[in-house]
């Protein structure tokens, strides 16, 4: 039988590639996750008449055979090439080949906030013309855990607190996260969502690296 630790830590992968055959990949797939993203906008948004919407379907459906002729069997996992440079190209909020992202694009200032600006389209709707909830939650999820990441102390979440308190228009926003503490193995970090008329959504996460993984550090420490 399958053990989910195992499972997953068979999906952190070094596979070597190089910088260049990396960079070939963010060429090739990003704009063919754009294209996606722009078809799940125009999926939703169409008011074309119905031979059109069938015509789509069949050409949808002519592209994910193209696409599913070779394909992995399973998730993306992450990925290090031999550089370093990481790829959680599967990743919901921020993965390049992944068109469910929004995508964020984040980034860390010296002083270790992380923080990114991005824009929700029509697909990330929960109330009428709002933010759904649980987006909120996976942009805060990821801004406050890449804070972790900064600052030192990368963990999956443990428990993530949200505080809604106004609701939180589609469009552009801006998220960011500063680390504030460590509690024994745990890393608290704090942040939220923005408009431009102020904060919506309030966070604050533990991080916690999982036991296999402190585990394996000490491990290699000792030895
Ligand atoms: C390589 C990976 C890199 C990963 C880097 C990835 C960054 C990606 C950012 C996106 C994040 C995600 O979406 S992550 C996906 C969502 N999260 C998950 O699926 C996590 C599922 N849960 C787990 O895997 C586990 O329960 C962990 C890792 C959270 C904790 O397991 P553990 O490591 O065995 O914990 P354990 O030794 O028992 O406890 C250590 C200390 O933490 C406390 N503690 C235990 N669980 C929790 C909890 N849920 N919330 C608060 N505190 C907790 C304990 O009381 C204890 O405190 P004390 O006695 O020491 O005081």
């Amino acid at each position: 039988m399958s053990d989910p630790i195992t499972d997953q830590r068979l999906l952190y992968i070094h596979d070597q590639l190089s910088d260049e055959d990396i960079q070939r990949e963010v060429d090739l797939y990003g704009p063919l996750t754009d294209s996606v993203r722009q078809l799940i906008a125009a999926t939703l948004q169409t008011e074309v008449g119905e031979p059109d919407v069938r015509r789509a379907k069949a050409l949808v459906e002519e592209a994910a055979a193209i696409l599913q002729e070779r394909a992995i069997p399973g998730p993306y996992g992450v990925r290090w090439g031999a550089s370093g440079w990481k790829r959680g190209w599967g990743n919901a909020a921020d993965g390049v080949r992944n068109a469910v992202a929004p995508p964020l694009t984040i980034q860390t200032d010296p002083d270790g906030r992380t923080w990114t600006d991005f824009h929700l389209g029509p697909q990330y709707e929960g109330p009428a013309g709002l933010t759904h909830g649980g987006v909120s939650a996976l942009i805060l999820d990821q801004v406050l855990g890449d804070c972790a990441v900064a600052a030192g102390s990368p963990g999956m979440t443990g428990t993530l607190t949200l505080r809604y308190r106004k609701p939180t228009p589609l469009g552009d926003l801006h998220a960011e996260a500063r680390f504030d503490r460590m509690d024994g193995v745990k890393a608290i970090v704090k942040g939220h969502i923005a408009d431009a008329a102020g904060i919506c959504v309030e966070a604050e996460g533990i991080f916690i690296l999982p036991r296999w993984a402190r585990e394996a550090a000490a491990a290699s420490t000792a030895g």
